[in-house]
């Protein structure tokens, strides 16, 4: 998924390719289109009326552009100021698709790591929150991704993220309780056992 550049005195580059990223799939535009319109007449759609005629093609190419997640590059630099407290990205908005009724959820993640040897750009954080989105995806799941990724390229002190999102499926259709929000969070290293930090994570999240 990540290929490494070894630098270890400057920046480290790390390219993140969308075709080993989320869910890794490869999306076939014309399948998906012929089962569009398949879907589309299974729900009584007629395709005959102007509106609808290109709705299939629209639908094929809505879905895989939900679910293809954009290339980019991580740099991490040394951390030479030796900064040794949270460093916290907050209400980074986000949207996902549910995989249990393709339907969106959204709302916002809030991404935090205490550094060891390296720090990374600020957008980065960001950009994996868009990265995991664009998947078929369960809120728990996504939340542990995001923190696994910075672990694995980051190996800080420790990790926390919370994400809060509101699914369609639930407040639109089912259940149809408006305004419920799901919190789902992962705490690694320090964040998770160090009481002190886990507190000042929390208290930050909370803004
Ligand atoms: N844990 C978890 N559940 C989710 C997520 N997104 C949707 N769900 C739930 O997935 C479940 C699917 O349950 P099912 O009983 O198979 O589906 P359903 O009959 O459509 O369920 P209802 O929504 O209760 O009508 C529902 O309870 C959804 O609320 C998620 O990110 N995490
Ligand atoms: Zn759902």
């Amino acid at each position: 998924m990540v290929s490494i550049q070894e630098l270890t005195d400057g920046p480290e580059t790390l390219h993140l390719d969308p075709r080993h990223g989320a869910g890794g799939r490869r999306i076939d535009l014309p399948a998906a289109q012929r089962a569009a319109a398949d879907l589309l007449i299974a729900l009584g759609a007629d395709l005959g009326h102007e509106g609808l005629a290109d709705t299939p093609r629209r639908m094929a190419e809505a879905y895989a552009e939900l679910l293809t997640p954009e290339p980019f590059t991580v740099t991490t630099f040394p951390n030479e100021g030796a900064y040794d407290e949270l460093v916290l990205v907050r209400d980074v908005p986000f949207h996902s698709l549910c995989m249990h009724h393709l339907l969106p959820f959204q709302g916002v993640a809030h991404i935090a790591y205490l550094p060891g040897e390296r720090i990374v750009g600020l957008s980065k954080l960001a950009r994996v929150v868009e990265h995991v989105a664009r998947d078929l995806q369960v809120q728990e799941r996504m939340t542990r991704q995001i923190a696994d990724w910075i672990d694995t390229t980051l190996q800080p002190r420790g990790v926390g993220v919370v994400l809060e999102a509101e699914h369609l499926c639930m407040t639109l259709r089912g259940v149809r309780k408006a305004g419920s929000r799901t919190v789902t969070s992962a705490l690694h290293g320090l964040v998770r056992q160090d009481p002190r930090t886990r507190q000042e994570f929390l208290e930050l999240v909370r803004g």
